[in-house]
């Protein structure tokens, strides 16, 4: 199968510089994306990961040209999302938090005319739909209308309609939110499966931890409208490195233990009573090596766990605040305004 868009470029296929918005209410000022630099390659499979209101709906609202930015410039494809916004909408696909599919449609004939109207032929817009259909449990919800189905039901039907769409670029806005883990599952191996067969580029939003490990090859995190970091699952995490923690007999054992556990390069050490804490890249192969020599010192090692990083630690190392904590007090703060420019959310 091929690209029903052809791109004019060869370079990044979404490039932005000084990606900037904002909104005003109540007079204020929120700086909800300030200074976005952005190269993404094609065939990238990327995650935006942050808590709620860091700046990634927007973001993804802007390069699907759906808001203009208030300062900066952002290239999809090759095109400008200001001058040539109809270019760039051929060349994408986006789910959004809300609702995509008409009402009075069945779920099957959406998917079908969707496929269509992207350029698939009848057969392949009938098997590709039943596949999705399959995927996503809805092929026995598939002949009622669209407004009959519950909340997660148009919530899959919806994702379901973005992939069949075959997009050179796809974009989804916190695509599993509000599905069940199984459909979750399913839904990282079709995201997985568009990017690797048809070299899609996708970018995706989430908060997530797991969501984003498990799925994208890059991750860019966003606070607060910036990003603060941006690589592989696996690079961020060993960039911090394992957690070791030691418990001793005394807190004076404690003290020599820590002094040793200095020694491992790039340690950072917390000792609290008669326990060590020890964060370190490669701590899981330096541990051994330290609880031997701590033995032969005579302040022996009573209890060692090993716990190697998550994105949350290294979301934690790098704003002070857990991903899971900030999601849940910025949750409470917007709520207020939850009403905004934001599509209706499926409840
Ligand atoms: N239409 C709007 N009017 C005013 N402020 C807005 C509007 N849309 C978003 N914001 C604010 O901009 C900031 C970024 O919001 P955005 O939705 O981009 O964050 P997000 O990371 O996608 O979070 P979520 O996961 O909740 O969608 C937040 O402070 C939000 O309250």
């Amino acid at each position: 199968m091929t690209h029903h868009n052809e791109m004019h470029t060869r370079g990044p296929v979404i490039r932005t510089v000084g990606l900037t918005r904002h909104y005003t209410r109540n007079k204020q000022t929120i700086e909800a994306v300030r200074g976005l630099d952005l190269e993404i390659a094609p065939g990238e499979l990327v995650a935006f990961l942050g808590p709620n209101g860091a700046g990634k709906s927007t973001t993804l609202r802007m390069l699907t040209t759906l808001i203009a930015p208030t300062a900066g410039t952002a290239e999809v494809a090759g095109f400008d999302v200001i001058r040539d916004r109809a270019a760039v909408r051929r060349s994408i696909g986006y789910v959004g938090q809300g609702n995509a599919a008409g009402h009075q449609y069945r779920g099957r004939d959406e998917l079908i005319s969707q496929a269509r109207a992207h350029g698939l032929s009848r057969g392949d817009a009938r098997a590709r739909s039943e596949e999705l259909l399959e995927a996503f449990d809805l092929t026995e919800h598939a002949d009622r209308p669209v407004s009959q189905l519950s909340g997660g039901q148009r919530r899959r039907l919806d994702v379901a309609i973005g992939l069949v769409q075959e997009p050179a670029i796809l974009f989804l806005d916190e695509p599993s939110t509000g599905l069940d883990p199984q459909n979750r599952v399913n839904l990282q191996e079709q995201v997985r499966r568009l990017n690797a067969e048809l070299g899609t580029t996708i970018v995706l939003t989430t908060h997530y931890l797991e969501e984003a490990d498990a799925l994208a090859g890059r991750v860019i995190v966003i606070d607060h409208g910036r990003v603060i970091a941006d690589d592989t699952a696996a690079a961020l995490k060993s960039a911090l490195g394992d957690l070791v923690s030691l418990d001793f007999g005394s807190a004076g054992d404690a003290m020599a233990g820590a002094a040793g556990a200095d020694r491992i390069p790039g340690a950072h050490v917390t000792v609290d009573g008669s326990n060590v804490s020890v964060r370190a890249p490669f701590g899981r192969d330096a541990a051994p090596g330290l609880v031997a020599d701590l033995a032969a010192a005579g302040t022996p090692v009573t209890r060692m766990e090993v716990v190697g990083p998550t994105l949350d630690d290294v979301f934690l190392n790098l704003t002070g605040r857990s991903l899971r904590e900030s999601d849940d007090t910025t949750d409470t703060s917007d709520a207020v305004d939850a009403a905004g420019e934001h599509e209706g959310e499926a409840a």
